[in-house]
């Protein structure tokens, strides 16, 4: 049954549209090893305090009309609360990540059963990739960050099994080793981002095709303000990313602040624990 469309936003007249997402509690989040330059496993995470956390993003979504499905944790796999980086669903077809580091490696069938056991047509990857991380949809593109995870061979690979056109962007600052640590699709047409993040070319690419673009300060993608979800009209972003959260109310978003600062210590924020399920539209 297709998603609703949600009302407009209180604080301007944009229309965000309902969205299914798929979560994973992260009952068993730690940091116990280094992958990225947040995560520092001396000082380690609190799980209790994750999860409380992350029920406020889950609660905050279902509060905007979103529909929230849930995957089993597995033990043994703390980074599996990052559900972005678990597949790339577009149209109902959906392609399988597989992981950069070994640490991560079973998260990949992990997520590609669950969308199996539930009839979605599922793609295993041949190349390195890492989901929705480096995979972020709009309307009529994907743009698809490399780099340090996800190689070029699987944007290819991705254009093929998606059938959108996929446009790749070189990201060259290890904080921001996921593209969606640096940018994010406000609705199906435009984004914000941290111009800082990626080469001179890719930032050429950003600066043609989205000249209207929100552009992010240093400070607001230093606390992973970029790492945020929006449906059009609701942006769900962390608290910390101030500035940026103040311009985004300024062009009339709704702007929905969460705190996942234990979520942060492995390198994650809203948008890694969010991977949308984008359905078949039958078109
Ligand atoms: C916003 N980002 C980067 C994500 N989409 N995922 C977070 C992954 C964190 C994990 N420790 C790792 O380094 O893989």
């Amino acid at each position: 049954m297709p998603l609703a469309t949600l009302p407009a936003a209180t604080s301007g007249d944009r229309t965000g549209t309902a969205r299914h997402y798929l979560m994973c509690r992260p009952e068993f989040f730690a940091v116990t090893y280094a992958i990225n330059p947040w995560m520092d496993p001396d000082q380690g995470a609190d799980t209790a305090q994750a999860v409380r956390q992350w029920e406020e993003l889950r609660a905050a979504y279902e509060r905007l009309g979103h529909k929230v499905s849930l995957i089993d944790p597995v033990d043994g796999l703390p980074d599996m609360v990052f559900a972005a980086n678990g597949a790339l669903v577009v149209d109902g077809r959906v392609y399988g990540a597989k992981f950069t580091h070994a640490e991560r490696t079973a998260e990949g069938p992990a997520y590609l059963r669950w969308f199996a056991d539930r009839s979605f047509e599922t793609m295993e990857p041949t190349h390195t990739n890492e989901g929705e991380g480096d995979f972020l949809t709009l309307d009529d593109v994907v743009l698809a960050g490399t780099g340090f995870r996800t190689d070029v061979a699987a944007h290819v690979e991705a254009q093929e099994f998606v059938g959108r056109p996929v446009v790749t962007l070189r990201l060259i600052d290890p904080r921001f080793y996921h593209l969606d640590t640096a940018l994010f699709p406000l609705d199906g047409h435009n984004v914000a981002y941290y111009p800082g993040a990626f080469s001179e070319g890719s930032r050429n690419v950003l600066r043609r095709m989205f000249p209207d673009a929100v552009i992010a300060t240093e400070e607001d993608a230093a606390v992973l303000g970029l790492n945020a979800v929006s449906d059009g009209a609701n942006v769900v972003i962390n608290a910390e990313a101030t500035g940026l959260s103040r311009e985004l109310e300024r062009l009339g978003y709704n702007v929905v602040r969460v705190e996942l600062s234990e979520l942060r210590k492995a390198g994650g924020g809203p948008k890694c624990c969010t991977l949308e399920i984008r359905e078949a539209t039958g078109a």
